[in-house]
């Protein structure tokens, strides 16, 4: 099989179905890496996004799928779950024998054979720190895909940060709801973060930076250690100390479970998009 990432100007590599933000972040990582803008197409109806992809990578993104789709040797699916079924029979059809790529919170690797008349399809969870290469993917394979097939998609993947594979295809939903759905979940937590730095007097420019270079700090500490979680957060909690005032307040206010029932709606509606906007 031609890799999606052959160098060839005269081929296009990859082809986008939808070029909004999760598009954007993947293509964001691909040309930091010199992928050439002549071996990406998109396909974007919205002439504004489109105006944006251009501006941003410089690719020119087509209003409508045509011939020219057949050439990629990857389809990247990056439209909402809600518009996946017309989207696959709008385009599918150009698409040749291409590898496919699916980047949609739900819908199942089922769902998108039937649609697109191919068993070639992995699945993919990323998040929107890919953007800034610090992305983190999770990905499920069909039993037809092969393992050179794999190696192309890690190869794409792999430009917008770290990855894992599933076994399960199930687990994607869990995924969404953790990382897929994670990063806005820490932006609630720095911007809650900010405002309560802002009430105690400290500017919002000075919160802001103490915030996000907290959650950047002990991101990069639990990253980096091997001892537990815990252990992390007993030390910096001293008997009778500022922090051990603030967990108490936060467990008296039942946060970890809120947050656990949070996470778990996120899955639940991960489910059920499958369920609502699937194939029957
Ligand atoms: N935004 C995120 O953090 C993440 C999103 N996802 C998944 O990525 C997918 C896309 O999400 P976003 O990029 O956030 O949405 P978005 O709304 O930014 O992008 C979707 C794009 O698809 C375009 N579109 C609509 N109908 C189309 C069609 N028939 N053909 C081609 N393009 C069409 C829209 O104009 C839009 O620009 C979703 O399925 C979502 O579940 C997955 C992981 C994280
Ligand atoms: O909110 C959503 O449905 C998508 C999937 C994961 C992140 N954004």
């Amino acid at each position: 099989m031609t890799s999606p990432l052959r160098t060839e100007t005269t081929a296009y590599g990859i082809a986008f179905i939808g070029g909004g933000n999760m598009a954007s972040a993947i293509i964001g990582g691909l040309r930091k890496q010199g992928m050439p803008a002549s071996q990406i197409q998109i396909v974007e109806p919205w002439a504004e996004q489109r105006a944006k992809l251009d501006a941003e990578f410089g690719i020119t993104a087509q209003a409508e799928p045509g011939a020219t789709l057949s050439s990629a040797g990857l389809v990247v699916w990056a439209v909402k779950p809600q518009t996946f079924r017309q989207a696959a029979l709008q385009a599918g059809p150009h698409t040749g024998h291409a590898l496919h790529l699916s980047v949609a919170a739900g819908i199942r690797s089922g769902s998108i054979a039937g649609w697109l008349g191919t068993e070639r399809i992995v699945r993919a969870m990323p998040n929107t720190p890919a953007l800034v290469g610090k992305g983190m993917t999770a990905l499920f394979a069909r039993p037809a895909v092969t393992a050179a097939d794999q190696l192309a998609v890690e190869r794409v993947i792999q430009t917008t940060g770290e990855y894992l594979w599933l076994a399960q295809e199930e687990a994607l939903d869990a995924v969404t709801a953790l990382s897929g759905s994670g990063p806005a979940y820490v932006f609630y937590f720095i911007e809650a973060m900010v405002q309560a730095g802002t009430e105690m007097g400290l500017s919002r420019a000075q919160a802001h930076q103490l915030a996000v270079e907290t959650f950047v700090g002990a991101s990069a500490l639990a990253k980096a250690s091997s001892e537990p979680l815990e252990t992390l957060r007993e030390r910096v909690t001293s008997k009778g100390g500022t922090t051990y005032a603030a967990l108490t307040a936060m467990e008296q206010a039942g946060m970890k479970q809120h947050f656990k029932h949070a996470m778990h709606a996120a899955r639940q509606r991960a489910a059920k998009l499958g369920d609502e906007f699937g194939a029957d």
